[in-house]
């Protein structure tokens, strides 16, 4: 180990600068704590930087294609292709200054932040590792574990010459064939990017189904939708080995067939970030699944905090969450300790088209006595407009007429959802929603006669 140059003694020290970690960070500096951030890669983390943001970039791209695509013959003429690499210049564009951008806004709100990788030594004291060439020790008194995921590896000879979510996200050039196995969020994401781009994709699902936990039919017809982009999924499969090829790569699937690729993208799920962290130093107990911790985010240390996606809470993994997780984490060192309650969240799929899902689902609502109004809206208006060939709407009723849930697939699900969130955590019913006024004609417009 390197001699320890300096140690700093902190009120709260923040592990991870994602979402999870910067949203505490501000408030309890804000609230007049002594607050350190503590940051190994990138400020900002996932999201903004190899996650959610450049993703949307490149689907702004698919759904420019898509939108002209739809109205081919109803006063649209020629075709629109997608050019990768301007498309990843634009993307880098982005992206390029949000670490730096991230870690300007710590500067300027005067937020202690060290550049490095932390590992527990005790219960209140981490060292921090930059890059060997000198360390310093961070001693504080309360601590927020925000350190996230990574891409899971997979274990098959040739699993190497696979690349992750992040890699894909920066590719320089999008090659013919694209093998991409798993069959959740990212790959769900990543072939509809791929696939309007013009490659020819297939998906390696182990499963029988796609996004296991969204409606059936409704990924059902995704997948109908997938299939014309020229989508090949392989159900019930898995990839047994992968070998270098005069070509490129080749994939041998479980059941003996070969794909030939250019390109082979791993999106078999995330696993956290807190086996780097030696929890065992500051007795923090943890799962294969993550930081395992109570109802108010402490971990089996009352001191330590868990959030975001690296936390074993009972919640999907997602940006909204671990900023909502951070928050209720700050509360609790402030002094406001009360169990977290969670608000109906919106979860898209930004596939083509987009897949989302708030408050109670479709599967529990059949279970539990809700009424669900099921609509096929590929033949209203907004769908005549846009020319969008499959569409439907989905919501859950509760007893007293309350919409407690929705799912919606459409190229307008990310605004929808967003609606429906907000009526359901309003508890609003049918006639309050009706009495709202809405630009006409719109996308919301169309909210009165979902339910
Ligand atoms: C390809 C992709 C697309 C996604 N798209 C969406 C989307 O559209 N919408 C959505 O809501 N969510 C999306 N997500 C999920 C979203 O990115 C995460 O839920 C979110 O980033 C979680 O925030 P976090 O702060 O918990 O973790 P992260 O954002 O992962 O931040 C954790 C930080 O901790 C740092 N760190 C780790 N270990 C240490 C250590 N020992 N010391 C110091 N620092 C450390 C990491 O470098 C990282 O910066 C996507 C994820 C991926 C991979
Ligand atoms: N739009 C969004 O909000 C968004 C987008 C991307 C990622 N995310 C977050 O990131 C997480 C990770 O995404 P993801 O798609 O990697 O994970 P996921 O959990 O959504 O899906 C993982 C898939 O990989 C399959 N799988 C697991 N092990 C496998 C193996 N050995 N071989 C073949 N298949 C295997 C699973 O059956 C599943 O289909 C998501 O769960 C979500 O929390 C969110």
């Amino acid at each position: 180990m390197k001699p320890v140059s300096e140690t700093k003694q902190y009120d709260v020290a923040i592990i991870g600068a994602g979402p999870a970690g910067l949203a505490a960070a501000h408030q309890l500096h804000d609230a007049g704590k002594q607050v350190v951030v503590i940051e190994k890669y990138l400020w900002g983390g996932t999201c903004p930087n190899y996650g959610c943001d450049p993703k949307k970039i490149l689907l702004g791209a698919v759904e420019a294609k898509e939108s002209t695509e739809f109205l081919s013959g109803s006063g649209i003429d020629g075709q629109v292709n997608i050019n990768w690499p301007d498309l990843m210049a634009h993307k880098n564009q982005y992206t390029k200054g949000i670490s730096t951008g991230t870690e300007q806004s710590l500067t300027a709100s005067d937020i202690d932040h060290v550049a490095g990788e932390a590992t527990f030594i005790d219960e209140q004291t981490a060292i921090i590792n930059q890059g060997g060439k000198e360390t310093v020790t961070v001693s504080a008194t309360d601590w927020i574990i925000a350190v996230g995921q990574r891409p899971a590896n997979l274990s098959f000879p040739g699993s190497e010459l696979t690349v992750d979510s992040e890699e894909f996200l920066s590719l320089p050039e999008l090659p013919d064939e694209v093998v991409i196995i798993g069959g959740g969020f990212v790959a769900i994401e990543f072939a509809s990017i791929a696939a309007a781009a013009g490659a020819k994709v297939s998906l390696v699902v182990r499963g029988d189904r796609l996004l296991k936990s969204f409606d059936e039919t409704m990924v059902d017809s995704l997948m109908d939708q997938l299939d014309d982009r020229g989508v090949q999924m392989y159900f019930g499969t898995e990839v047994t080995e992968i070998a270098s090829t005069d070509n490129g790569l080749e994939a041998t699937l479980s059941f003996g067939n070969t794909l030939s690729a250019g390109l082979i993208v791993r999106a078999a799920g995330r696993v956290g970030n807190h086996d780097t962290l030696d929890l065992d130093k500051a007795h923090v107990q943890f799962s294969e699944k993550g930081v395992l911790v109570d109802q108010h985010l402490r971990t089996s240390n009352a001191h330590i905090y868990a959030v975001g996606d690296v936390a074993n809470s009972p919640v999907p993994k997602i940006t909204p969450l671990a900023s909502f997780e951070s928050k209720h984490a700050a509360n609790e060192i402030l002094g406001q300790s009360q169990p977290i309650t969670y608000p109906a969240v919106p979860v898209v799929v930004y596939g083509t088209p987009k897949l989302a899902q708030t408050g109670v689902t479709t599967e529990t609502a059949s279970q539990d006595g809700y009424t669900v109004h099921d609509l096929d809206i590929s033949s209203w208006y907004t769908s005549y407009r846009t020319g969008e060939p499959a569409a439907r709407v989905k919501t859950v009723l509760n007893q007293d007429g309350q919409l407690v849930g929705a799912s919606v697939l459409s190229s307008h699900a990310d605004e929808l959802i967003n609606y429906l969130t907000s009526a359901i955590n309003q508890g609003l019913t049918k006639e309050t929603v009706s009495k709202q006024l809405y630009a006409y004609p719109s996308v919301a417009s169309d909210l009165t006669y979902f339910f």
